[in-house]
């Protein structure tokens, strides 16, 4: 993994009123020119700690670090946030009567126009949004209003590129494109994207490092793979994939014996199929879901959600031999 531009020691922020809520104890380090994905479900302090790496909100205690160097506080500083690194904030912050090109164009400054015009149209171009130039951006879709406020986070050069929540307002085949603009963007402007979701998706597709946070503390970080596939707690597998939680006793039923509390079986590790030696579960629904069915199986009250890829369908009440691949277990 690349070096560390930013790092976090043991920093904590507590809201005064609301106490338990905040981050806390967090320490970290962001990788130089890579994208890291900072996941967790609503309200596990995602957005806290993206202001606190940006300077935009000051820890209570701890540090701070962006190459080596502390990084100030809102009251340290006449603009706030640290000038090495820009935030593209949930609500886009846009001027929304100015045309796309003034709203880009107007974070550079004058003295040479020629110049300003066009490093705004290379920006407009590589965010494939130099055909919007002359629209207003209230006359824009969502997606393309988030390109905006894109362009103009990074007309400046900044180093670190943070995004909040950045596919809340697209459509999936949107989505998919916008994650490959902030890979591209990495990739080519050697830009450090920190970008925080609560959709695993952006995590498992995006990310060079992944970073799981609940209830303000960091639980793990990882290679988004290593973390999908060997998740070190029962939140993390959660969060990653909808996997089947079993208790021990239940997961008895699967001929899974565990001195653990909780086994964790991922859908797509519950292979169906109809050898002898397989357990005996009853399909009570089935799910279309396009290319693969979702299959409920059922036995002695012990539920169970599996994958059907193949090119036959299960029906309600077939009996159906099961065996399981692989389990986790915490
Ligand atoms: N200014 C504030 N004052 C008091 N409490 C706050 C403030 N901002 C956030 N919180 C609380 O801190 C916790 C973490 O909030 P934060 O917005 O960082 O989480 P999040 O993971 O980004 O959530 P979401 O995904 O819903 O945006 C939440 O319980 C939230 O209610």
């Amino acid at each position: 993994m690349n070096n560390a531009i930013i790092e976090l020691q043991e920093v904590s922020k507590i809201y005064q009123n609301n106490p338990l809520a905040g981050v806390q104890s967090v320490s970290l380090s962001i990788p130089e020119g890579l994208v890291t994905v900072i996941s967790g479900e609503s309200g596990s302090g995602k957005s806290t700690l993206l202001k606190l790496i940006s300077g935009l909100m000051s820890p209570d205690s701890g540090v701070v670090l962006y190459k080596n160097g502390p990084v100030m506080g809102p009251e340290s500083r006449l603009i706030p946030g640290h000038d090495a690194m820009k935030t593209v904030a949930q609500d886009f912050n846009l001027n929304i009567y100015a045309r796309v090109y003034d709203n880009i164009a107007g974070l550079l400054s004058n003295t040479n126009l020629k110049e300003k015009q066009q490093k705004t149209f290379e920006v407009m171009e590589f965010l494939k949004i130099d055909h919007l130039a002359q629209k207003r951006a209230v006359d824009l879709s969502g997606g393309e209003q988030q390109r905006v406020a894109i362009a103009r986070a990074i007309i400046t050069g900044p180093e670190v590129l943070l995004l909040d929540e950045p596919f809340s307002q697209v459509d999936s085949i949107l989505k998919n494109e916008l994650r490959a603009d902030i890979k591209r963007m990495s990739r080519y402007l050697g830009i450090t994207a920190i970008l925080v979701s609560h959709d695993p998706l952006d995590g498992l597709s995006l990310a060079d490092k992944m970073i799981v946070l609940k209830d303000g503390e960091v639980l793990e970080e990882g290679a988004p793979s290593d973390l999908y596939n060997a998740p070190g707690c029962l939140y993390t597998a959660q969060l990653l994939s909808n996997c089947n939680v079993l208790s021990s006793e239940d997961a008895r039923e699967l001929d899974i014996y565990t001195g653990k509390d909780t086994v964790a079986v991922y859908a797509e590790w519950v292979r169906l199929n109809r050898n002898d030696d397989s357990l005996t579960f009853t399909v009570k629904d089935c799910f279309f879901k396009g290319f693969y069915e979702e299959v409920l199986l059922e036995r002695n009250g012990v539920k169970l959600r599996a994958i059907n890829t193949g090119n036959f369908r299960y029906v309600k009440g077939q009996e159906v031999g099961v065996s399981i691949d692989r389990f986790v277990e915490f």
